[in-house]
């Protein structure tokens, strides 16, 4: 069953790479197609177009929100959200389904997440489950963090791609999942406090304990 896994950059994609390197079966065509939603979907579309695939990953390293994903902590999305994918009005933010014209979100397949999670957990992954927000703008305010939270909850994970690979996913009917081993903080910017190399190694660590388990 071929698996498509979406990255962000090349580091991620080799992560993946570094833990899918261990499978005694086929691995999955691993892609950096660059940061952000917009690069994200083309780049899905083009692959999708391109391939046959039974699932799409989208994954790498993301912001954890404080008490539900700490550094170091590994999320599997259980929805896709377009956390900023609407109107801002005197009243606050609008999402896009209540202005009339589109859709930012898009569930996981269950019973995926819940066998997927398990495979993790029991493989010693730290594991936390719940939204994961695409963003355009990497949050760097308490405000902003505490805003999301609140309009989204449960949120465990901010990423940058994941709203684009699910709606590209989403137009070919196939099967998607979000996976981010957590390197920052959602809050105040501190670039410095980033731990990248860790995230990095725990996205390897999740992917060789995937081997033959990444099944719809
Ligand atoms: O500098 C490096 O060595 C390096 C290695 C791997 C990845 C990076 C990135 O900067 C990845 C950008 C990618 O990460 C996601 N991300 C991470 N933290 C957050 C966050 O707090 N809020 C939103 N997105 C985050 C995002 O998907 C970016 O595309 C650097």
């Amino acid at each position: 069953m071929p698996i498509l896994v979406i990255t962000a950059v090349a580091a991620e994609r080799d992560a993946v790479l570094g833990g899918a390197r261990s499978w005694r079966i086929p691995g999955p065509d691993v892609l950096a197609v660059g940061a952000g939603p917009a690069a994200a979907a083309a780049g899905t579309a083009s692959a999708l177009a391109r391939g046959s695939y039974d699932l799409v990953v989208n994954a790498g390293i993301g912001g954890g929100f404080p008490g539900v994903a700490p550094v170091g902590s590994t999320v599997l999305a259980t929805r896709v959200v377009a956390a900023d994918l609407g109107a801002q009005t005197a009243e606050g933010f609008v999402p896009i389904e209540e202005l009339g014209f589109g859709t930012s979100g898009f569930e996981a397949d269950p019973r995926l997440v819940t066998h997927v999670g398990d495979i993790l957990r029991a493989a010693g992954v730290p594991l936390a489950t719940g939204p994961a927000l695409t963003v355009s703008t990497v949050t760097g305010t308490a405000e902003r963090a505490a805003e999301l939270a609140a309009r989204h909850a449960g949120a465990a994970v901010e990423g940058m791609e994941g709203f684009g690979v699910a709606t590209a996913a989403a137009a070919h009917a196939v099967p998607m999942l979000e996976l981010r081993t957590v390197s920052n903080a959602v809050g105040p910017r501190d670039r410095a406090a980033w731990r990248i190399p860790d995230a990095l190694r725990a996205l390897t660590a999740a992917f060789a304990a995937l081997e033959g388990s990444l099944t719809p």
